[in-house]
């Protein structure tokens, strides 16, 4: 059932990409749905010059394609408020707070305040202080900090700026963005183990093989180049994304469904994460860059040919590694995962992979005296949405051969349309005050702990970094990763090898 939640959104960086192709729109479709009514107000702020007017009209354009009637725009928008404002200039917090006890009073916010910074993280510390130290907080109602990621970029920037945010905010008022979390089958992870006995009685290293986590993106860097650049796939997408989604795999079952208790658990999984040396880090983890590629009539320029990209750019595309928990339940299992962009398609998959029966007792009356196919449980988790559990049965006819089918179950395009979007779920949640599908601290510092070193070891190699052309699923190494276990991966989108006439 939907709430008025009253509250001020402070948008830091309301000029923004992500502000325009993300919050405004989720704040629409919480407006849209009541959750938000007649209760709230937004200061978008950024130094551009930019009247209430304009910045009224940028957020209509922002929420054309959910085809807003008239009267729905200027009853959303005339929410909106726009304050020029420097973060790094103190004096200009005083207009700022004018205008947010202003707004508090006139829409009645009782003191509720969220304060999101859609900007570059170098002015998280600067802006939380100000927030402090210039009483935007409030002392009634509740004051909280949606951030961004990336926190840091080791774990040292992470922890200096976690105590700099930590001087002005408390943790249970920090809401640390991964928008993994919000995403509707990450969260359904824990309903079909947790709600599942014949899986849950199942997740371990007597009956799993391997799990597998493939993050693919067909786009390139786009016009991020400048800032991928310096990043790269490891610290863009595994310290983050692969981590909660490896975290939330692997965790022993919370007591209850609460925020603190999946939190634990969370934290202890990931904590159980093998830390690597330099030279396990060689064996286990592989890297790439997208070289020019082509796939069916497209054709892609390579990563070092995309704006705001060094020349002789090392930055890896792509990472795959193999992942150990060192603990009881996940002894032996490897956890591959791996992400990149410029791939064959865009896909995120998880494929649990079970251990085949201990003989095969079909091996004199079948064709195939092989071991069994291998059960695999498949969560899509996008683009489309569902599960998949691929079971041995009885080929129909003579003889007796195995036949693996497959039992697929996939939203309705109708269930995805009327899902919430991951920005819409977690704005809700932090209204609530709901911080399950946000990461505390401790997953942060002790992800920075576990990618560092991978950071370090590559920081030190001399060899020009593998190539994998784009369109295609990644270097060689990443599928040799597999291979000298004895394994393969479970999805392979057809398109590139089709093409390449690998496979017909
Ligand atoms: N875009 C995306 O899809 C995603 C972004 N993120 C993260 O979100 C954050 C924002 O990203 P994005 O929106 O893409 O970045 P943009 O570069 O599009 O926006 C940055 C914003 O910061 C404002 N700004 C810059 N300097 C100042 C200053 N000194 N004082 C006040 N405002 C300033 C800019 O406005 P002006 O120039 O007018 O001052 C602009 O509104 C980053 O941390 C990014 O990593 C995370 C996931 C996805
Ligand atoms: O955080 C990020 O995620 C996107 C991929 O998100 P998705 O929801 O489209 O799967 C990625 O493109 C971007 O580089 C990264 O910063």
């Amino acid at each position: 059932m939907s709430q008025d939640n009253k509250a001020l959104f402070i948008i830091f960086g309301g000029t923004g990409d992500l502000a325009k192709r993300k919050l405004y729109p989720s704040l629409f479709r919480l407006f849209r749905k009541g959750n938000i009514n007649k209760h709230f107000a937004v200061i978008g702020t950024a130094r551009r010059e930019w009247s209430d007017d304009y910045f009224r009209e940028i957020v209509a354009e922002s929420i054309e394609s959910l085809q807003p009637t008239q009267q729905e725009i200027t009853d959303f928008t005339s929410h909106f408020y726009y304050q020029a404002h420097n973060v790094n200039d103190t004096a200009e917090y005083q207009v700022l707070g004018d205008l947010a006890n202003r707004l508090d009073e006139e829409y009645q916010l009782d003191g509720n305040r969220l304060f999101y910074l859609a900007m570059a993280p170098r002015f998280f510390g600067t802006i939380s202080k100000h927030i402090k130290s210039e009483k935007i907080m409030t002392e009634n109602g509740f004051s909280r900090l949606i951030i961004e990621k990336p926190f840091g970029t080791d774990y040292e920037t992470a922890e200096l700026l976690n105590n700099e945010i930590g001087a002005a905010f408390k943790e249970e008022q920090i809401f640390r963005i991964d928008h993994y979390l919000g995403k509707e089958m990450v969260q359904n992870i824990s309903a079909v183990r947790f709600g599942n006995n014949i899986f849950e009685s199942l997740w371990n290293h007597k009956y799993i093989e391997s799990v597998q986590i493939t993050l693919a993106e067909s786009l390139g860097v786009e016009e991020r180049g400048g800032y991928y650049d310096q990043s790269g796939a490891l610290k863009d997408m595994v310290q983050n994304h692969i981590l909660q989604v490896v975290s939330l795999l692997a965790m022993e079952p919370p007591t209850i469904f609460s925020e603190e208790a999946i939190r634990t658990e969370k934290i202890n999984a990931l904590k159980a994460v093998r830390v690597y040396d330099e030279k396990e880090v060689l064996h286990a983890v592989v890297r790439g860059q997208y070289a020019e590629g082509k796939l069916g009539d497209n054709s892609f320029a390579s990563y070092k040919d995309e704006p705001g990209v060094e020349e002789n750019s090392q930055t890896e595309t792509f990472v795959a590694a193999k992942f150990m928990i060192d603990n009881f339940r996940w002894a032996g299992v490897p956890f591959y995962v791996r992400t990149g962009k410029r791939l064959t398609e865009k896909g995120t998959r998880i494929n649990i992979v079970f251990k085949s029966t201990p003989i095969n007792v079909f091996r004199e009356a079948s064709n195939d005296p092989a071991d069994l196919p291998e059960n695999i449980l498949t969560i899509y988790i996008q683009p489309t949405e569902g599960f998949s559990l691929t079971l041995n049965g009885k080929e129909i006819g003579d003889g007796f051969n195995i036949d693996p089918v497959k039992l697929d179950y996939r939203h309705s395009q109708e269930n995805l349309d009327n899902s919430p979007e991951a920005y819409e779920k977690l704005i809700l949640d932090c209204l609530k005050g709901d911080a399950t599908n946000f990461t505390h601290w401790d997953e942060v510092a002790t992800s920075w702990k576990i990618v560092d070193i991978i950071r370090h070891t590559w920081d030190k190699e001399t060899t020009p970094i593998p190539t994998y052309p784009a369109g295609s699923m990644g270097p060689k190494c990443a599928f040799d990763l597999l291979e000298s276990d004895g394994h393969k991966w479970v999805w392979e989108p057809d398109a590139w090898y089709k093409e390449q006439g690998l496979i017909k």
